[in-house]
């Protein structure tokens, strides 16, 4: 679509949902900056005013308010200088800490003349004006001075670092992250909560919290976190990504007008899209059109499982659901639910593996007749999910290797698309728990694993990865990605913020930083595509939620047109992330809470009213997820654009 026909509110709804990696965001500034367009003094007053208005959420006038800055030597620090001597001649009592080598010339002039006070922490520092070179001892002086002006100010500034960070902090600038932050305390899980629980300082990160892994998501060493973010130009994936976004707090973010016209974000959020996903009855529709789901999920000793992915299925918007497990589930399945139908028979998609343990779970049952204890093996099964699995195993000529693509199987380019047999004829499948050690090796897109953190690890370290739950905990973006390379499923991390990586559609047109204005040149060939979900709140996290989920995927997989997800390569991760955001927001409404995961974020000087935080709701179990369906399918496609609860 033309930029000129992006409607404003497209526009907006782009930039919420959509985050760009650091070179590209660094492509899409320079047409503006050869243009002479002032992004940093835009950036400064959109962070002044951001730090005004929190001053007066909390009942601080300007004119009282203490505020430091900590600058690092870079255009970060630069944009902080401009927005603190806005600040300091609204009258603020304004400190700037420098923690580099150097400052930003102009901002410093800027700051200067602003009245502002300058303290310099890094011995090694040339500033223009200030006398250079102290000792060891004065040095260490410095840095109490430092730390009681950060005790004592209502808002810290920070603008260590932004976009230019590499690795973790260094010097002065960990130094003063460690000293804000102290290492071992961990990021809040929302960003609702502000990281100093409503105390002083709050903290304002200019671009990013100073620190965190601007293009990965990860935080690599200190780090501060922060209240408000205010974000320059578009979101960077760390606005997204966990544990980064934690990090990050209510994000503001400062529409500078990049051209954002066929730009491959890193990672987007499918938000209320996740309605176009969901497939309205027809008039001419019977059970089967509407898609049938087969379900081998729950055991002897965990039936629930069943009752829970069971009915999901059921409520989410389908014809009929097939259940296929031991006796005592599929009569607690029946109970529950006298429409299921137990046995084989055709499906447009299926779900394995939810309550079903895994090879290594020997497990003990009393026998309630004889009263004898006797070891069992989930046996049948895991037999059944194994016997399944196998049809979407991808032998080596059909991997598409040959092609550089991982997973897509080189008959499956154009129109030469044959899915009439082998695993591309199978049904879309969500792989869950239990079954994921059943994997095969490598299967196609359209089978979605739907791991938390300890059983990707587990499925990981079964493809040779040397990698524990905390080190994906750490790294998810990474080891989901790899998760993907590996087997070429579509991979759904589950957590907080869900993490979903799958195959893209085609190439997509990516920025090339170069002199001239030429912008938009084909340079890469997006392979993956990423997509994150965060619409639940924190009472999601209780028993049968990942049954849920499973039986969610499976009806959203099941009611796409039967073929669509084999031939469209992106379709899963599409339907996948859509089935992630449904669970989640049926959660919010079960729980009447409008907290989230992930948020996106608010664009500068548009309207509308924050809602988050006001309604924190209260506890759910996992069938009142269920129970939320229809209301949620109801809203979801009664208006897929513009949301309430
Ligand atoms: N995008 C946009 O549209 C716009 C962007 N703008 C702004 O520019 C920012 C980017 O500025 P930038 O490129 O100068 O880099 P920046 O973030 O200041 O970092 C470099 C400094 O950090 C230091 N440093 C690095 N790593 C470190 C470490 N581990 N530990 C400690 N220090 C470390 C590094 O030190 P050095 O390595 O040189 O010794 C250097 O001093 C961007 O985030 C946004 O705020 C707006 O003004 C206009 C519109
Ligand atoms: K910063």
């Amino acid at each position: 679509m033309d930029e000129m026909m992006m409607t404003k509110q497209m526009r907006r709804s782009a930039l919420q949902r959509n985050a760009y990696d650091v070179e590209t965001v660094r492509a899409m500034e320079r047409p503006l900056l050869n243009r002479g367009v002032p992004l940093m003094r835009m950036a400064a007053s959109a962070a002044a005013q951001v730090t005004d208005e929190l001053l007066d959420e909390h009942d601080i006038d300007v004119a009282d308010a203490n505020i430091v800055l900590l600058a690092g030597a870079g255009d970060n620090g630069g944009d902080g200088l401009y927005a603190a001597a806005q600040l300091a001649r609204a009258g603020a009592q304004v400190t700037t800490i420098a923690v580099g080598e150097s400052l930003h010339i102009q901002g410093l002039l800027a700051f200067t003349h602003s009245g502002g006070r300058l303290l310099v922490l890094n011995p090694e520092a040339s500033i223009p004006g200030v006398s250079n070179g102290f000792g060891a001892g004065e040095a260490g002086e410095r840095l109490q001075a430092a730390m009681e002006l950060v005790q004592h100010a209502d808002v810290v500034l920070d603008a260590m670092t932004g976009i230019g960070v590499h690795g973790p902090l260094q010097g002065p600038a960990a130094t003063m992250a460690q000293m804000l932050h102290p290492a071992g305390e961990s990021a809040k899980g929302s960003h609702t909560t502000p990281c100093t629980n409503g105390e002083k300082p709050f903290v304002v990160a200019i671009d990013t919290p100073s620190g965190i892994g601007v293009n990965d998501g990860t935080l690599p060493g200190s780090y501060i976190p922060a209240d408000v973010t205010v974000m320059f130009g578009a979101m960077k994936p760390c606005a997204m990504l966990p544990p980064a976004t934690f990090t990050c707090g209510r994000v503001v973010l400062i529409d500078f007008g990049f051209d954002i016209t066929h730009i491959v974000p890193a990672v987007s959020s499918i938000d209320n899209k996740a309605g176009t996903m969901l497939r309205r009855p027809k008039p001419t529709d019977s059970k089967y059109s509407r898609g049938v789901v087969g379900l081998i999920t729950g055991s002897v000793k965990y039936p629930g499982a069943a009752v829970l992915s069971s009915t999901a299925a059921n409520h989410c918007n389908i014809g009929m659901v097939r259940y296929l497990g031991p006796a005592n589930a599929a009569d607690m399945v029946l109970r529950n639910a006298p429409e299921i139908v137990t046995g084989k028979g055709r499906v447009q998609a299926w779900a394995v593996g939810s309550g079903v343990p895994t090879a290594d779970a020997l497990y003990v049952i009393e026998d309630h007749t004889s009263g004898r204890h006797s070891t069992h093996t989930p046996d049948a099964q895991r037999e059944a999910i194994a016997a399944l699995l196998n049809h979407y195993a991808l032998s080596d000529e059909n991997t598409g290797e040959s092609v550089g693509n991982a997973g897509i199987a080189p008959n499956r380019r154009g129109s030469d698309l044959d899915c009439s047999n082998g695993p591309w004829a199978m049904p879309p499948i969500c792989v869950d728990a239990g079954a994921l050690d059943l994997l095969p090796k490598r299967v196609p897109q359209h089978v979605v694993i739907t791991p938390h953190a300890g059983e990707l690890a587990a499925l990981l370290r079964l493809h040779g990865e040397q990698v524990d739950t905390s080190a994906v905990t750490a790294e998810p973006w990474r080891w989901a990605k790899r998760a993907h390379e590996l087997t070429g499923a579509t991979v759904l991390l589950k957590g907080a913020v869900t993490i979903i990586v799958g195959d893209s559609e085609m190439a997509g047109m990516a920025p090339q930083e170069n002199d001239d204005e030429t912008e938009h040149h084909i340079v890469a060939h997006k392979a993956t595509t990423t997509y994150i979900s965060g619409s639940g709140p924190a009472w999601l996290a209780t028993a049968g939620a990942g049954d849920v989920l499973a039986g969610i995927m499976a009806a959203m997989l099941a009611q796409q047109n039967e073929g669509q997800i084999q031939q469209h390569p992106s379709l899963s991760a599409t339907t996948a992330a859509s089935a992630s955001y449904i669970h989640g927001y049926a959660a919010g409404l079960a729980s009447q809470s409008n907290e989230q995961g992930w948020e996106p974020p608010e664009i500068f000087g548009a309207k509308g009213i924050r809602q988050s935080g006001e309604n924190p709701g209260h506890p759910i179990v996992a069938g009142d997820v269920v129970a939320a369906l229809p209301q949620a399918i109801e809203n979801l496609l009664g208006n897929s654009h513009e949301l309430t609860r």
